[in-house]
C-alpha cells in the first residue's frame, strides 16, 4: 500500500530535531539547524539541530558523569531495558520503517527487515547481559587464586553510516548498555532522523539520562575531533568507510582508545560450475541488490566458473530487468534511489570506466531521468583487471568476471585490500570449505546471499577493519578485563 503525504508529515512531526543530552532534547549551541534530505525526491525533509564541538563535548560531560552509577546497575536491570527497548522498536516497526524509506531511500519492505534485524540487536544484548561471565581459578603453581572480570570500557564515542541507520545505531547501542558503558552516539549527517527516533525510544524504555547521548551535526570531524583528544573518552566504535577509519585510528593512537572498525567490503560472489544456477542467482539477487547495494555485505564481485557463464548471466539478467524502481513508499517498488547526486555520480563513473576498460552493459548502465537520484539495475561482463572490481561499487551494480578453476577464483578473491563479506555456491560442501580456508574474509555466506544476523559475529580482517559486532563476541568491544590475583586460600594458613 501507498503511503501518503499525510502519514509522512505526522511521523515526521513525531522526530525529535534536538541533540540529546543528559536526557534532554536540547538546541544546539551554535542556534544553526542542518537539513535532512529526501534521496527519491531530492526535497528537504525536516531540519534538525546542528550540533558542534562544544555540544559533543557536553555530551561527553553527560556520559562521564553518568558512567560510575551505570556501571554498578544490576545486569538484570540493564537487560530489561534493552528487552523493552526491542518491544517499543517492533511496536513503532512502522514508523522506523517509513522514517528509513524517507530520509535513506529503500523501499519499505526492506526498510521493515531492518527493522527486524536492527531491533534484533537489543533482544540479544539483553540475553548476553546477564550471561557475560569471568573466570575464576588457581593458577598452575598453586599458589594464587585468579579472578578475572569484565569491567564496562566506560564513555564510548559511536559513530555510524548512513546505509543501515537503524541497525549500525543498535548493534553498538545495544552492547554498549549491555557493558554498562556510556555513551555518545553520532549518527551519519544523510540519516539522522532514525537514529533520533531510535534514541526516544531507549528513552521511552527507561535508560537513565546521559547513559546515550545523541550529537548529529554537518561537522563529523567538529564533533569527534575534540572528544577523540578528551581522556574521559575511552572507546571508539566506528562504522563507515575504510578511508575515515584510518584517519580515526590514527587519532584514536594519540588517546590510546580502545577502537572496533567495521569498515569497507568488496564481495567477492563465487560460483562453481557444480552449484545450483536458481540458488546461485537468488543468492546473487540478494547480495547484491538489497539496499540497492549500498552495503559493506554487498557482492560486488561476481565470479563464475567459465562453463556456466552464459547461462548464470542470462538469469540473472531477467531477475535484474524484473525489479522496479521507483521511490521505496510506492507499492511494488523493490529498488529505491542512490543515497545523494554525488554518490550516483560515483556510481555511474565506476560503470563508465569499466566500459572503457573493455567492459560489456548486459542491463542497465544508466542513471534514471528525472527527480530523485535513480540508477538502473545493471550488470556487466568484464575483464578481471577491470577497475569497476578493485573499488566498493555501492549501487545496483553488479560486474561479472569468469574464472577457469578453484584456484582462480581464489585468487581473484583475495586480489584486493578488503576482507569482510564472502559468497560461495557450490553443491559440494567440502570444497566450500576448503575455498572458505583459503579466502581472507570475515564473513562467509555458502549457497547464501544474505548471512546477516544478529547472534552472529560481524566483521572483517584486511582493510574491513577489526572487531565484531554482534554475536557472543560483540559485548566484549565494550569491556575490558580485570585480573585480581589473591594468595590460593590453600596454601594459607
Ligand atoms: N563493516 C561494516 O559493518 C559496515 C557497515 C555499514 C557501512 N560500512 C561502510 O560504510 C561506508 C558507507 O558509509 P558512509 O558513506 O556513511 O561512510 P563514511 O566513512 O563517509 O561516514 C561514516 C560516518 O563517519 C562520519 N565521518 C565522516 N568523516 C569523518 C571524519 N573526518 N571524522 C569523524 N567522523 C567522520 C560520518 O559523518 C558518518 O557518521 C561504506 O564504505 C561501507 O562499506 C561498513
Ligand atoms: O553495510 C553493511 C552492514 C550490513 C549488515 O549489517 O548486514
Amino acid at each position: 500500500m501507498t503511503v501518503t503525504a499525510q502519514q509522512e508529515q505526522e511521523l515526521l512531526q513525531r522526530v525529535p530535531t534536538g541533540l540529546l543530552i543528559n536526557g534532554e532534547w536540547v538546541e544546539a549551541s551554535s542556534g544553526k539547524t542542518l537539513p535532512v534530505y529526501d534521496p527519491a525526491t531530492g526535497k528537504e525533509l525536516l531540519r534538525i539541530q546542528d550540533g558542534n564541538s562544544e555540544d559533543a563535548l557536553k555530551a561527553l560531560t553527560a556520559a562521564d558523569e553518568a558512567q560510575a552509577e551505570w556501571a554498578l546497575t544490576a545486569p538484570r536491570e540493564r537487560a530489561e531495558i534493552l528487552r523493552r527497548a526491542f518491544d517499543i522498536v517492533m511496536e513503532r516497526a512502522d514508523d522506523f520503517a517509513l522514517l528509513m524509506t524517507l530520509e535513506m531511500g529503500k523501499p519499505l519492505a526492506e526498510a521493515r527487515g531492518e527493522v527486524t534485524y536492527g531491533a534484533e540487536f537489543l533482544r540479544w544484548f539483553s540475553e548476553e547481559t546477564v550471561r557475560h561471565y569471568g573466570r575464576y581459578f588457581n593458577t598452575p603453581e598453586n599458589n594464587l587464586t585468579a579472578i578475572v572480570r569484565h569491567k564496562p570500557v566506560g564513555p564510548s564515542l559511536l559513530v555510524t553510516p548512513w546505509n543501515f541507520p537503524l541497525a549500525m545505531a543498535t548493534r553498538k547501542v545495544g552492547p554498549a548498555v549491555a557493558s554498562g558503558s556510556t555513551m555518545v552516539l553520532k549518527p551519519a549527517q544523510l540519516t539522522p532522523l532514525t537514529s533520533q527516533y531510535f534514541a526516544q525510544a531507549m528513552l521511552d524504555a527507561g535508560l537513565p539520562a546521559g547513559v546515550l547521548n545523541v550529537v548529529s551535526g554537518s561537522s563529523a570531524s567538529a564533533i569527534s575531533g575534540p572528544l577523540m583528544k578528551d581522556s574521559r573518552l575511552r572507546k571508539l566504535s566506528f562504522t563507515g568507510s575504510t578511508p575515515v577509519g584510518v584517519r580515526l585510528m590514527e587519532d584514536a593512537a594519540q588517546n590510546v582508545l580502545r577502537t572496533s572498525m567495521e569498515l569497507g567490503g568488496n564481495a567477492p560472489l563465487m560460483v562453481f560450475e557444480d552449484a545450483d544456477l536458481d540458488k546461485a542467482v537468488q543468492g546473487a539477487m540478494d547480495a547484491k541488490l538489497r539496499n540497492m547495494g549500498e552495503a559493506c555485505t554487498a557482492a560486488n564481485r561476481i565470479l563464475v566458473h567459465e562453463d556456466i557463464a552464459d547461462a548464470f548471466q542470462a538469469k540473472f539478467a531477467d531477475a535484474m530487468r524484473a525489479r522496479k524502481v521507483g521511490r521505496g513508499t510506492e507499492a511494488d517498488v523493490n529498488i529505491g534511489p542512490i543515497i545523494d547526486e554525488k554518490a550516483r555520480e560515483d556510481v555511474h563513473s565506476l560503470v563508465t570506466a569499466a566500459v572503457d576498460a573493455g567492459g560489456e552493459v548486459i542491463t542497465g548502465g544508466q542513471k534514471v531521468e528525472g527527480d530523485g537520484y535513480f540508477y538502473e539495475p545493471t550488470i556487466l561482463s568484464v575483464l578481471e583487471d577491470s577497475p569497476i572490481l578493485k573499488e566498493e561499487i555501492f549501487g545496483p551494480v553488479a560486474p561479472v568476471v569468469t574464472f577457469k578453476d578453484e584456484a582462480h577464483a581464489i585468487r581473484l578473491a583475495n586480489a584486493q585490500q578488503y576482507g569482510l563479506a564472502a559468497y560461495i555456491f557450490t553443491e559440494n560442501h567440502n570444497r566450500a570449505i576448503r575455498v572458505a580456508d583459503q579466502i581472507e574474509f570475515g564473513l562467509i555466506g555458502f549457497n547464501v546471499g544474505v548471512i546477516s544476523n544478529a547472534a552472529a559475529p560481524f566483521g572483517g580482517v584486511k582493510q574491513s577493519g577489526l572487531g565484531r559486532e554482534g554475536g557472543a563476541e560483540g559485548i566484549a568491544e565494550y569491556t575490558t578485563v580485570q585480573y585480581i590475583g589473591m594468595p590460593n586460600p590453600h596454601s594459607q594458613a
